[in-house]
């Protein structure tokens, strides 16, 4: 059996929980950084090519920058479309939904005065930007999947981060049927299903314990 995949990243969400969740169905054990000192073991033993987490050792390598991970284990489990013109589209969904994931991250680590405009932006670009793009893609496609006819990497970033909002403004997708029937219908997938069971894996909403450690180890 393969070895499986090990990650290397602080012991909550952050670039590392979408690479997560695309590992669900493969598995994979981690190593959470805490020190300051095992950020600087990983320096000196050359793995962080550009001196940043995540890292993610897999198939023999140790594989840097999130989005090149992430397109690894896409085309790795077939979960990358089956051509080019699927994956373009792929990418064009992943990267809007990243944008807007980029906002909820960054709240944790936000000064609390920018705090409350953040939470209004995150929810007017969800309403207004983001969530329709995805429910006329659902309406289009019609077979469940916002591309094609198999599950990608697309539908499993777009249901992790719309949980995300979903976590700050749980009536959201009041408006968006097409989006209720996927989240049920991506809910219902074996391993998401497992993936969102207590215990899981899965990372918790980030408290100022995670955003203590990250800025200990980090030094910012
Ligand atoms: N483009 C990189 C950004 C990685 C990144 O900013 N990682 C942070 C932790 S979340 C880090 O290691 N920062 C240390 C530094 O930049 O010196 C990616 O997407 O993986």
């Amino acid at each position: 059996m393969a070895e499986k995949a090990k990650l290397y990243y602080f012991d909550g969400r952050g670039l590392m929980e979408s690479i997560r969740w695309l590992l669900t169905v493969a598995g994979f054990e981690e190593v959470f950084l805490k020190t300051r000192e095992q950020y600087e073991q990983l320096l000196k033993d050359g793995a962080l090519m550009f001196q940043q987490v995540p890292l993610v050792e897999i198939d023999g390598m140790k594989l840097i920058q999130t989005k090149a991970i992430l397109n690894y284990i896409a085309a790795k489990y077939n979960l990358y479309g089956k051509d080019l013109k699927e994956r373009v589209m792929i990418d064009m969904y992943v990267e809007g939904i990243r944008d807007l994931m980029e906002l909820i991250a960054k709240h944790p680590f936000l000064p609390p005065a920018e705090k409350d405009s953040n939470t209004k932006l995150i929810q007017t670009k969800a309403v207004d930007r983001y969530f329709p793009v995805y429910e006329k893609a659902l309406d289009q496609s019609g077979g469940g999947y916002l591309v094609g006819s198999q599950l990608s990497k697309a539908d499993v970033q777009v249901f992790e981060v719309v949980l995300m909002v979903e976590e700050k403004f749980p009536s959201i997708l009041s408006n968006f049927p097409q989006l209720q029937a996927f989240q049920t219908r991506m809910r219902s997938v074996p391993a998401i299903q497992k993936f969102l069971q207590p215990g899981s894996q899965r990372k918790p909403q980030p408290d100022d314990n995670y955003v203590k450690t990250v800025r200990e180890v980090l030094r910012f």
